[in-house]
């Protein structure tokens, strides 16, 4: 065994070694419930719900319609998972997707994801609306590097502070999420009239920075439901259009990304503003619910501006085999979310590591038994497209 991956699955069938959790479920859907038991149903919908079904199901269906096709007696005795993105090399194809108000789930939220991130070393991207400030999870994240999201306030001062103080931080690339102008129709969330960032939840980052604070007539400690006032107008810019991308550009050096792109179009326009990368994404079905499944947006995305730019992906990466599928599509790397969730809310820094073990354990003995050593040769040759839905 070439790769510390795979060796993951073979101390799970020995049993007691390093890296087994007999107490954590290994199937997605076990692990969901037992996460489920940890939170209370609020915080369980906010990160299971979607904007309706309809996406977030999609985002799996189609999953299941794109096939691998495995090749044989292929030498695949030394393998190799890593991806260069951004110009650098990084050991997986792995990245944390950035997922905001993690203190719902675990109450050392973003510190234990960077713990267990930089213990596999897998590149994590910070929220926006974390529940620590930005500096002190970069600290967590040790020499394992970091990406700083931002929710592009309406504002540009802040905007300007909060990524330089990313820079400053040592974050290397900035990615701005598209699709968030304003949240979506949530029945799970608005059934429980929950939203945590009412409760100061999720807002580390904007208390800590001295722009949003200058904004206030009294500190956050003392004034909190005025700090939340302020900052649900300053959240976010519905009437923001790529013309505005150059201000960002001039205010930071590090790489931008856009995450959130589904069209064609909108990627060739990222590249055309000088941005280096797009996620491609539907934010996991919570966004517009009946978009397109983000897996099927991919192809497009890459064949439009993925010899120029990188494009990432996410929504909807369970298995080994949609890591595969969506880099033989052409993504440049894959962004865990909700299965990270999981294993935070069953056993902190320990059960995201563990995910992302078992993942990547996953990836490296499905790509192996496709025949391929290197994740670099993955292509569309490994792939049977899919039937039109329906045939
Ligand atoms: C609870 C939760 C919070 C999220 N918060 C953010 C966020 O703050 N910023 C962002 O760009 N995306 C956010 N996302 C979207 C994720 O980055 C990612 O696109 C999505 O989780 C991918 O879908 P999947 O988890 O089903 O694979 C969030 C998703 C969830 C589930
Ligand atoms: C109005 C606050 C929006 C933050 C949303 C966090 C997120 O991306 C998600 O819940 O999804």
């Amino acid at each position: 065994m070439t790769t510390p991956y795979g060796n993951h699955q073979l101390s799970i069938y020995a049993g007691g070694l390093k890296g087994r959790r007999p107490d954590l479920p290994l199937r997605y859907v076990d692990l969901e419930a037992r996460a489920r038991q940890m939170l209370s149903d609020e915080a369980y919908w906010y990160v299971a719900g979607g904007a309706g079904e309809s996406s977030m199901t999609a985002n799996r269906d189609a999953f299941d319609r794109y096939r691998l096709v495995p090749r044989m007696l292929t030498d695949i005795s030394v393998r190799d998972l890593g991806r260069t993105v951004l110009g650098k090399r990084q050991p997986t194809p792995l990245m944390i997707a950035p997922l905001g108000v993690q203190e719902i789930i675990h109450e050392r939220a973003e510190l234990a994801v960077a713990e267990a991130a930089a213990a596999v070393d897998v590149p994590m991207i910070l929220s926006t609306v974390s529940s620590f400030a930005l500096e002190e999870v970069r600290s967590a994240l040790g020499a394992t590097s970091g990406w700083y999201q931002l929710y592009w306030p309406n504002d540009d001062a802040l905007a300007t502070s909060l990524v330089q103080r990313a820079e400053a931080a040592g974050y290397e690339a900035i990615v701005i999420t598209l699709d968030t102008k304003m949240l979506a129709w949530r029945e799970r969330d608005l059934e429980g009239a929950y939203l945590p960032f009412l409760q100061g939840q999720g807002l580390a980052n904007y208390f800590s920075d001295p722009v949003f604070r200058a904004g206030l007539e009294q500190p956050p400690e003392a004034d909190m439901r005025a700090a939340v006032k302020h900052w649900s107008n300053v959240f976010a810019a519905p009437a923001r259009t790529w013309e505005d991308l150059a201000r960002l550009r001039a205010a930071t050096d590090l790489p931008l990304v856009l995450k959130g792109v589904l069209h064609p179009e909108d990627a060739l326009a990222a590249r055309a503003a000088g941005m280096d990368g797009v996620i491609v994404s539907n934010h996991g079905g919570r966004q517009v619910d009946g978009s397109i499944a983000a897996i099927d947006a991919l192809a497009g995305v890459v064949d439009a501006v993925g010899d120029q730019i990188d494009v990432l992906f996410d929504s909807g990466i369970r298995r080994g085999a949609d890591v595969l599928k969506a880099i033989a599509l052409g993504a440049d790397a894959v962004l865990v979310g909700r299965p990270y969730a999981w294993g935070l809310a069953c056993d902190g820094a320990a059960g995201v590591e563990e995910v992302l073990r078992r993942l990547l354990a996953d990836t490296d003995l499905s790509m192996a038994l496709s025949g391929v050593a290197r994740l670099d040769d993955m292509s569309r040759r490994s792939l049977q497209q899919p039937l039109p839905a329906g045939m």
